[in-house]
């Protein structure tokens, strides 16, 4: 059944001198080995490859993908399996410690067709699988005149035909699940605002606001604010027609997911789970691409039976940075192959399916016609709505042109966007040689002109703090005139007016060698002065949850001078709710520098200028990584203007290169 050129513990240990297995796959395989098995060589090997596929964000192993020639992928094979998919699904449900997925599932195991799955890991998908389709129900409209004629006034002038804003306004209105998918400024927050008035005005909920990061958090928070107030003087001349008080009644105070399902500190688990739900009847869930298959488990466990539930987020984005890819499984159904794609709005390669009962109500609601876009079986799209527009790349305007082509993997149109030369991308190519690379001084320069009004600041700051430390009069009278925290928030807006976005961690083009390197260039133009481990001006990311601080993975702060006539160096960092929060630096959980950090980091962040950078010469591992998902995502991260640091071949290569998670979600939610 399976070959070996070695006894299989000793190339486990390769595997894992070799970066093929983590050192928790290898110890999962061997537990298992001696747990559940008689030493059985091919039970080892294909827990072993369950594990990596959950240290791979996976949610399981398809029997179908297994290389059998050479399962780990190796330079030089040395273990073959000699088994069908089919013949090892039969192998493996002798073993005790698998069972089938219409079994008793008390075991380890669960073998689901061809997919295996971790126990947990099952269940997590089966039971969001189970809670979406359930949550997948229309809603009893009781006055759908009205609501129509209350929706004509919302959407009043609009040009696009049909209007999707519209569309998914009545779909999120009328089904219990709603799901408003799409790129950045294709008006997903403008939608829910004008749906959170339209609620308002007709039903009595408690909503609640959350996403998965502080950073979101606050941004969706930003973002309701501005688009309330737009929405205020649109409506303006409406006032005859529509109770406007109502706008003031939208909520717009984001939580994070974290707080919202209430930390027990020390512990994994949530104070809001089954037993006791959230109190709530509708929650609205920002940035949804980037909450992995556990935490959505989580989260439906602990909504209210009766609770009607929104996701907001963009499809296309880096999936979450743990296991799963939920939102794209959820709109898994909507993809078309180029044959179906049958008109030109969803040209991107996405289409609608609805139920008839739903095409008629959408229809009614919203006096558009639907009736190409029913499906004999719509499964979840009921329940789905898909913005395609996007607002904020007007016309031809080349972030959007650019983030456009990458998503279709148009290698062609890639280059055409860089070659018209838009004065709102700039290309820095890697010229690496044994004197050095041009393209990597060049980023300097340019990072440490961005950077320069942000430290500029920040310098200002700490010289009236030098003031302070010669005189605690002068030092208080300082406090009162400065308001630091109004000038600590107006440096970290300016902080976050530029960023730097690294592939990856490691390496000299990795989030390292970059803030290194910027550090030393900043440091060169008299802007810092990083005597010691914390300095004035110093940006740093958290890496790991502090519950008791309130910190989380993630949060961006800065190191300023603090209030009272010590002046004492303190970590900012502005929360969810728009507040200052200030930490002694000797507190902080774990932390790095980052002028520079990860893509992965980013999502959920928007910054008017953003900086890429690819790795010159990739290794074999780091190709993986290089996504169209991520290329896309470090794009979309910039509102002004977007500068790369690559060779052609690599961001070529990155873009051709799409993720695929295996998970079954997608095939449960979307029954063939
Ligand atoms: N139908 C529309 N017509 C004209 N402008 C619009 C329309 N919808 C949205 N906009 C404008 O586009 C911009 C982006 O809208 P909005 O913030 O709602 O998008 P979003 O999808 O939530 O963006 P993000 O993904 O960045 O959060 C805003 O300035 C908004 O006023």
């Amino acid at each position: 059944m399976i070959q070996l050129a070695q006894p299989l513990s000793q190339l486990l240990k390769l595997w894992q001198q070799e970066g093929l297995l983590t050192p928790l796959d290898r110890h999962f395989a061997l537990q298992m080995r001696s747990l559940h098995s008689d030493g059985d060589d091919l039970f080892t090997l294909i827990c072993a490859l369950l594990s990596r596929q959950l240290s791979q964000q996976h949610t399981c192993l398809p029997l179908t993908q297994i290389d059998s020639d050479n399962p780990l992928h190796e330079q030089h094979p040395q273990c073959q399996l000699e088994l069908s998919p089919q013949a090892l699904a039969e192998q493996l449900t002798q073993y005790q410690a698998v069972s089938p997925a219409d079994g008793e599932l008390n075991t380890p195991l669960i073998l689901d067709g061809d997919r295996l799955y971790l126990q947990r890991y099952y269940q997590f998908e089966t039971q969001v699988a189970e809670r979406l389709t359930r949550l997948n129900q229309p809603l009893t409209v009781a006055a759908p005149d009205k609501v129509a004629s209350i929706l004509n006034i919302l959407f009043a002038g609009q040009a696009e035909k049909p209007d999707w804003q519209k569309i998914a306004t009545a779909t999120a209105f009328s089904q219990k699940l709603a799901v408003i998918t799409g790129g950045p400024g294709t008006g997903k927050t403008t939608t829910v605002t004008k749906l959170l008035l339209l609620l308002c005005l007709e039903q009595q909920l408690t909503i609640k606001l959350v996403a998965p990061t502080g950073k979101a958090a606050a941004r969706l928070s930003e973002s309701i604010k501005a688009s309330k107030a737009r929405l205020a003087q649109e409506l303006a001349s409406y006032g005859d027609e529509l109770d406007l008080e109502q706008l003031k009644q939208v909520p717009e105070e984001a939580a994070t997911l974290h707080r919202l399902l209430g930390v027990i500190p020390g512990s994994h688990r949530f104070r809001h789970h089954k037993d006791n739900p959230l109190r709530l009847d509708l929650l609205i869930l920002d940035e949804a691409s980037m909450v992995d298959l556990p935490m959505m488990h989580k989260l439906l466990e602990a909504l209210p039976e009766h609770a009607r539930l929104i996701l907001l987020g963009d499809q296309d984005q880096l999936a979450s940075v743990e296991a799963g890819a939920v939102l794209a499984d959820i709109c898994a159904g909507l993809k078309q192959t180029q044959a179906q794609n049958l008109d030109s709005q969803q040209a991107s390669g996405w289409r609608m399916r609805y139920s008839q009962a739903k095409a008629a109500l959408l229809s009614q609601l919203t006096n558009e016609d639907l009736g190409a876009y029913i499906d004999a079986r719509p499964a979840l799209g009921d329940s789905l709505a898909m913005l395609m527009h996007s607002h904020r790349f007007k016309g031809d305007a080349g972030i959007g042109q650019l983030a456009g082509a990458v998503n279709r993997r148009d290698l062609a149109g890639i280059l055409s966007v860089w070659q018209r030369g838009y004065g709102e991308l700039s290309w820095l190519e890697h010229q690496v040689t044994t004197q050095g690379n041009p393209g990597l001084t060049a980023l300097m320069a340019q990072s440490v002109d961005k950077y320069r009004p942000y430290l500029n600041l920040v310098n200002h700051l700490a010289n009236k703090e030098q003031a302070g430390e010669l005189d605690e009069e002068l030092a208080a009278e300082v406090d009162q005139q400065l308001d630091l925290d109004e000038m600590a928030n107006q440096i970290i807006a300016c902080f976050n007016d530029y960023r730097i976005l690294c592939a990856m961690r490691a390496g000299e083009y990795g989030v390292e060698g970059i803030n290194a390197a910027v550090t030393q260039a900043l440091k060169d133009a008299h802007l810092i002065q990083p005597s010691s481990e914390f300095y004035a001006g110093r940006p740093i990311i958290i890496q790991s949850n502090d519950y008791n601080l309130g910190l989380f993975n993630g949060d961006i702060g800065v190191i300023l001078p603090g209030h009272g006539p010590t002046r004492r160096l303190m970590a900012y960092f502005v929360q969810a709710d728009g507040s200052l929060l200030k930490v002694l630096p000797a507190r902080l959980p774990s932390h790095e520098t980052c002028y520079a950090m990860t893509v992965h980091k980013s999502q959920g962040s928007e910054f008017q200028q953003v900086a890429f950078v690819l790795p010159p010469r990739p290794s074999v591992a780091q190709r993986q990584l290089l996504t169209k998902e991520l290329v896309y995502t470090a794009i979309t991260r910039a509102k002004g203007h977007f500068s790369c640091l690559g060779s052609q071949a690599v961001f070529e290569a990155a873009c051709s290169q799409a993720t695929l998670r295996a998970s079954g979600l997608a095939q449960r939610l979307w029954p063939a």
